[in-house]
């Protein structure tokens, strides 16, 4: 038996869709989210690992449940990679939707298949730094410790955590960035301490409904962290009202508010997702 206990949702959805994923467990789909809910937020995204149990609790539950797939903005290839996905026991069909479902990977072929670069994330990429450079009144203040991730040729991400003030970073390039953005045919995706500049026409609700259809799910689970799982919020609450019951898990952070408000269970961060998971994979023991 796992330490934690299996907590009771809060809402009778919630509670509906709960009971029917441990009453049908292999017509059950559990979707993750990556950074924040599988993995624990550390200032540099390069530095981002799963929760060090992750794996192994994932590896006692996919085996009891219809499907695990975790969905996220990392590119696929990095999520298994950050992750430790590839080659588990217990793994050997879990599926990684990344840049918010564009991208796919499964465990059985061990690779990845998606749309190739972006002419708009290309220039956004060429542009940039120029751009950064060009809001001088910050040069001498945080703009040095804004940190530029590349995303293959599919998304930029500019994090603020690493700066001074990492809120007020946000804040001021909120607009800036959004402008060059549009200019370039792209979106901005916000997160914690980032504005992600990516393509449109694909998020998380989109790709989860999709897997919850292509599996013929009877119940779905997801947990996330941040502004971009409000969409798989959405999506989960979409197939409530088609008949799908389903549970909105929000790993809990004093980052971000929106989620923990909504969800049906809230856990303390990835040492609460990963005590949750045990729990459901004891539970289905
Ligand atoms: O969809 P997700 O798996 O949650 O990915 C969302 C973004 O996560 C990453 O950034 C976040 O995690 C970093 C590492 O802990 C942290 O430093 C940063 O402040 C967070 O926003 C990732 O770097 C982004 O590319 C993802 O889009």
């Amino acid at each position: 038996m796992g330490s934690h206990p299996l907590p009771t949702p809060v809402t009778p959805a919630g509670k509906a869709g709960l009971a029917e994923l441990l009453s049908e467990p292999k017509r059950a789909v559990v979707a993750l989210d990556f950074d924040g809910t599988l993995a624990p937020i550390v200032p540099d995204p390069d530095q981002a690992r799963a929760h060090p149990r992750a794996v192994s609790v994932l590896s006692r539950l996919a085996p009891r449940v219809g499907s695990v797939v975790v969905i996220t903005g990392r590119p696929a290839g990095v999520a298994v990679r950050y992750g430790g996905f590839a080659g588990v026991p217990g793994l050997e069909h879990l599926v990684v939707l990344g840049h918010y479902g564009a991208e796919r990977w499964d465990a059985v072929s061990g690779e990845v298949h998606g749309p190739g670069d972006d002419p708009g994330v290309l220039a956004v990429r060429a542009e940039l730094p120029g751009f950064l450079e060009r809001l001088g009144a910050w040069r001498e203040t945080w703009v040095e410790t804004v940190h530029i991730e590349h995303k293959d040729g599919r998304a930029v991400a500019v994090h603020t955590r690493r700066t001074d003030d990492p809120q007020a970073a946000l804040d001021a390039l909120r607009g800036p960035l959004t402008e060059l953005a549009h200019r370039h045919g792209l979106i901005v995706e916000p997160g914690r301490m980032v504005l992600e500049l990516r393509p449109p026409g694909m998020d998380k609700g989109v790709a989860l409904a999709s897997y919850v259809r292509e599996n013929g799910a009877s119940a779905a689970l997801y947990a996330g962290d941040d502004l971009g799982d409000l969409a798989a919020f959405d999506a989960v609450e979409n197939l409530r009202a088609e008949g799908v019951p389903g549970v909105l898990v929000c790993s809990g952070s004093n980052e971000v508010a929106e989620l923990a408000a909504r969800a049906d269970i809230v856990v303390d961060g990835p040492e609460g997702v990963v005590g949750l998971l045990g729990a459901l994979a004891d539970a289905l023991a």
